[in-house]
Formats: structure tokens, C-alpha cells, sequence
């Protein structure tokens, strides 16, 4: 490598709140949410959903929530994905500058991109840690990376790291999570839930316009040129990829997805519908796996390890695990760092 070369990584995710509290989530959510990427109706009908409805109502509710699974150095998104950079830096050494940064709320793109500047980067490697695209998570870093970009006299070279929903690196770093704990818990069932969307995001994604995404029951089956952008499509691969890594048997598993938001179809099948389904098929032990995200959140901590859990317990289940995500695991900062290496190069 060049001895002069410098090279700035943003390691990107969606946000968190600064605290557990219902003002910090309220102004958590509202950033959030006002993204048209993320809630993509008229300005408007967003601007009164938003004042009227979603944060009067949910601020206090997810303040709670977040409470059940805050760690004392704070909350678990964002503490994960700091130990993941500090480990990345560590492996890439003194040429590479990481920041790890999010989306909406603290430590922002901006303050990040700042700080990569004042280091003196001669290149910006932009990282969003979100496996399968979606322009709710993927598509809006990108856009708000060339927002910062846009204001910029001089411009750095930007290189964008796109989602990595079947990458060898990524899919072995959760077969190396989950092997240990499944031989330990010995579930009869795996069910894989993902981060839902709106199936009207999906619609928006097809490269066919209209004719491909949803328009069949197997249109997710496998990755067209149609469906490149889907992100139910790219869930699937997901599950796909892992569940030949791990060798599980065709009637071990199932893909499912959670974290459903207001009254408009999201993609199906939902994870809360599908546990009863199970039960009823006398399912009694399940390992749930989230491979939507890299980092431990309140989706998964709280939705699966502990609502879920409960749901399940009450459906006459046994007993259902979280198998915990890739975090700072040292094989997933291995992968992380030799995927900035190959953007970077
Ligand atoms: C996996 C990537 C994500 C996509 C795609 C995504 C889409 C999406 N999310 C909401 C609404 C909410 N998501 C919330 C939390 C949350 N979302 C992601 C990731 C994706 N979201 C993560 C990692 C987290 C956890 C953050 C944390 O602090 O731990 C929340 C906040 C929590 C709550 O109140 O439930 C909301 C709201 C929408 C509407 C959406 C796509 C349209
Ligand atoms: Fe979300
Ligand atoms: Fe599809």
C-alpha cells in the first residue's frame, strides 16, 4: 500500500437514542422518521402522522422498552458497533481511520466525515453496516453522504460499500456465531427474522417497474436482475446462504420478518403470526436468528429475546433463544476489515 495513502471508513448504522428516556427517544424518532426514505408518504400526511400519532404515542412506549435492554456504557446498538470499529482499526493499522457513526442522532455522518477531514484522508470508504439493501437503511446513507458531500469544497474520493446479504465472509461470521449455541440449545426449529418494510418499499425497488416484486408467491426465490434491489429478496439469500452453512434440513427453517410500523401491508410472513403457526405444529424448542443486523439492538434484544420469548412461552413452546448477532466477533472484524481493504484498494 501506498505509505502516503490515508483512508477514512465511516462504519455507518441507523441511530439510537442518547438515552432511555421518552424526550431523547421522541427526538430519536422524529429524525428517524421524517426521512422520506423511511416513511415515504406526502410530506404533509408524514408531518401529521408523526405529530399526531407516531411520536405522542410511541416516545414513552419504546423509552420503556429500550430501558429493558440498556447497558450501563449505553445503549446496545450503539456500544456493539464502537467495539466493532475499535477492532477493525486495531487489525488495519496506523494508514486507516475509522469512524463509527449513525445515521440519525449521535455521533452523526457529519461530525464523522469532519473528523475523517481534520485526519487528513485522501479517501472515504462508506460503510453501512446493513446486510441487505433497502433504501430505508442502506439508500438513505448513501443519499445523505452526497447531502455532506454536496456542501464539500474539496471532495474527497468517496467508495461505497453496497449490502453484503451473501458475502462468503458474512455468512460464515454467522454460522461461527450460531454453531456453538445451537449444539448447545438443540432447537428443533431455526427461525430466521429479519427487520420488516413496507411492501410498498419492495414494489418501489423493482427494477422492472411493477412487474416482478410481489407480483408472484415465489418472486423472492431467487436474485434477477428485477429484484437485485429487493430487500425480501435479499432476506432470503441470506437465509439461504446460512442455512447451507449451518446444513440445516429443509423442514428445520423458516424466514420470517418483525418490527412492523403502522397500518400498511409489510412484508410477509410476519415472525409474530408465524410462532403460533409453529406451536401448532408442535414446535416446542426455537433458535431464532436475526441476520438483518450485525449489531445487537433493541429489535433483537428486546422484540426477539424477550417479547418473542414471551409470546412463545405463552403458546405452550418450551423454550426459544436469540442466537446473539456478529457484534465484534473477531471472525466478523476479520471480514469487516478485509472488505474495507478490497473497497479501499
Ligand atoms: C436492517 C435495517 C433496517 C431497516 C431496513 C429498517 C427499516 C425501518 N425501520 C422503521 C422503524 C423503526 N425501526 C426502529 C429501530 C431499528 N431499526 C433498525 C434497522 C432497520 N430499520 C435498527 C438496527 C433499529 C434498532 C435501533 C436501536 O436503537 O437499537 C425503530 C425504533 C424503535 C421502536 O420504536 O420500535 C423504529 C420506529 C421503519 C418505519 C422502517 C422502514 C420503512
Ligand atoms: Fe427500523
Ligand atoms: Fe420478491
Amino acid at each position: 500500500m501506498d505509505l502516503n495513502q490515508k483512508i477514512g471508513v465511516l462504519l455507518v448504522n441507523v441511530g439510537t437514542p442518547d438515552a432511555p428516556e421518552t424526550s431523547a427517544v421522541r427526538r430519536y424518532l422524529k429524525e428517524f422518521l421524517s426521512d422520506p426514505r423511511v416513511i415515504d408518504i406526502p410530506a404533509f400526511a408524514r408531518f401529521l402522522l408523526l405529530r399526531l400519532i407516531i411520536l405522542p404515542f410511541r416516545s414513552s412506549k419504546s423509552a420503556h422498552a429500550y430501558k429493558t435492554v440498556w447497558l450501563p456504557e449505553g445503549s446496545p446498538l450503539m456500544i456493539h458497533s464502537q467495539s466493532l470499529g475499535k477492532n477493525v482499526s486495531e487489525i488495519l493499522g496506523d494508514h486507516y481511520f475509522i469512524e463509527v457513526c449513525m445515521r440519525y442522532q449521535n455521533p452523526s455522518l457529519e461530525t464523522a466525515i469532519k473528523n475523517l477531514i481534520a485526519k487528513g484522508v485522501n479517501k472515504i470508504v462508506v460503510f453501512p453496516l446493513f446486510p441487505q439493501y433497502s433504501s430505508a437503511a442502506t439508500g438513505t446513507v448513501f443519499e445523505k453522504v452526497g447531502e455532506i458531500a454536496n456542501k464539500m469544497w474539496n471532495v474527497p474520493p468517496l467508495v461505497y460499500v453496497p449490502s453484503f446479504y451473501n458475502h462468503p465472509g458474512f455468512i460464515e461470521s454467522f454460522s461461527q456465531v450460531a454453531t456453538p449455541l445451537l449444539n448447545e440449545f438443540q432447537p428443533d426449529f431455526v427461525l430466521f427474522s429479519y427487520h420488516g418494510l413496507p411492501e410498498r418499499h419492495v414494489k418501489k425497488s423493482d427494477q422492472s417497474h411493477g412487474k416482478y416484486c410481489l407480483a408472484d408467491i415465489k418472486c423472492c426465490d431467487k436474485i434477477v436482475h428485477a429484484n437485485s434491489y429487493c430487500y425480501r429478496a435479499q432476506c432470503y439469500a441470506t437465509t439461504k446462504a446460512i442455512v447451507k452453512s449451518l446444513g440445516l434440513s429443509k423442514e428445520g427453517y423458516t424466514t420470517s420478518f418483525q418490527s412492523r410500523l403502522g397500518k400498511s401491508p409489510w412484508i410477509k410472513p410476519y415472525t409474530d403470526l408465524v410462532l403460533p403457526e409453529l406451536a401448532q405444529k408442535g414446535v416446542k424448542r426455537i433458535a431464532v436468528m436475526c441476520p438483518a443486523f450485525v449489531a445487537d439492538c433493541l429489535e433483537t434484544l428486546e422484540e426477539i429475546k424477550i417479547r418473542a420469548k414471551e409470546q412463545w412461552l405463552s403458546l405452550g413452546g418450551e423454550d426459544l433463544t436469540l442466537v446473539p448477532s456478529l457484534n465484534s466477533h473477531p471472525y466478523w472484524s476479520d471480514v469487516v476489515a478485509k472488505m474495507i481493504q478490497s473497497a479501499a484498494r
